[in-house]
């Protein structure tokens, strides 16, 4: 029996990739408004009530909204907005780090940000593991493909071709800060300084720390090894034990659904680099959608994934 999916916002970039993902799934009856409709609330709340599952791929307040116009106990949601990332009665939809199980169960699932899956990855299974301390004041730095900002940030790198590097959220305080300190289990904001560069997509985030000064930290193999049997068995989660010279953000990234893992340390193990890569409308955004949406439809985690 198949089970109907409406993707209110499938007009914008992370509503057309999980469309893309979800295509020829016999699985799923894939409901999505043409164009004269698809801003219609009256549509719109037809849609939401009747569908079993629905994506929501709209702006944090547009997401709000949908879901109040949701009046059934019925409809599942999966946000892929930040508007409910560390909301009560939601569930983190990052199933590698709240459990499976939880997914499977959850009536509402926020999609996790493109960096905070990166940094939570990262940082996350090592605290848990008592490896690196939760009082930390922990770094983040992350550079995005211009696709991270959605259609309005696609035009301006489109138009302007001229922008090298945009280092942003200068003022602190990004969105995606308390959903960064809560899943990861730590006692402070972490700092987090992102840029965008002129790549349609991808994402490298990065994770600076000076081991021989954190009290209880573990030395960079430990860390890898931690990370490694703590993602032992996943399809979407890789962890590397390359010691590269460089890493690098193609501008032809093709769209990938993997989030892979490094702990680059120091030859003394005073200093590591805890890096993640990751495309942000892969396991940064649709790819974690479709993820979650298999999941909680009890059918093959990673089917219609690029893996
Ligand atoms: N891009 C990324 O890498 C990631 C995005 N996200 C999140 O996903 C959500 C969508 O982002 P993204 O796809 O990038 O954004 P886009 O701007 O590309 O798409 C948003 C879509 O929502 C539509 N929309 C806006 N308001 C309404 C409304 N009231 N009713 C119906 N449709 C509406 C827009 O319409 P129109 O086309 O007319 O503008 C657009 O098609 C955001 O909350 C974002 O934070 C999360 C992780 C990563
Ligand atoms: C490059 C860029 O602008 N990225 C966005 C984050 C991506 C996004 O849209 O937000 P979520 O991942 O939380 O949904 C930003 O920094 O606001």
């Amino acid at each position: 029996m198949s089970v109907s999916v409406f993707i209110d916002g499938a007009a914008g970039t992370t509503g057309l990739e999980i469309a893309e993902r979800l295509a020829g799934r016999a699985e799923f009856d894939l409901v999505i408004l043409d164009d004269e409709r698809r801003k219609d609330d009256d549509a719109r709340a037809e849609a939401l009530n009747d569908a079993d599952f629905v994506i929501l791929c709209l702006p944090d307040d547009a997401a709000k909204a949908a879901v109040g116009m949701i009046r059934n106990e019925r409809t599942r949601v999966i946000d892929a907005s930040s508007a409910h990332r560390v909301a009560s009665g939601w569930t983190y939809g990052f199933p590698e780090i709240v459990g499976r199980d939880a997914i499977a169960a959850a009536r509402f699932v926020s999609n996790p940000g493109c960096y905070p899956t990166g940094f939570i990855g990262l940082v996350a299974p090592l605290v848990r593991a008592g490896l690196l301390p939760a009082e930390w004041p922990y770094v983040c730095h992350a550079v995005s493909g211009y696709s991270g900002g959605g259609k309005a940030l696609i035009s301006r790198f489109e138009a302007d071709r001229d922008i090298a590097f945009r280092a942003y959220g200068l003022a602190l305080g990004h969105k995606h800060v308390p959903e960064m300190k809560a899943l990861a289990g730590l006692a402070h904001d972490p700092l987090f300084a992102p840029a965008v560069v002129p790549a349609h997509r991808g994402m490298l985030v990065e994770v600076p720390l000076h081991l021989s000064m954190m009290s209880g930290a573990g030395a960079p193999d430990a860390l890898r090894r931690a990370l490694a049997d703590f993602y032992a068995g996943s399809m979407v989660v890789k962890v590397e034990d390359d010691r590269p010279d460089e890493l690098l953000l193609r501008a032809s990234m093709e769209p990938v659904d993997t989030l892979t893992l490094r702990v680059l340390g120091a030859a003394d193990g005073s200093q590591a680099r805890l890096v993640a890569m990751l495309d942000n409308l892969g396991k940064g955004a649709s790819g974690a959608a479709v993820q979650n949406l298999n999941i909680m439809a009890d059918l093959d985690e990673t089917a219609g994934l690029r893996l």
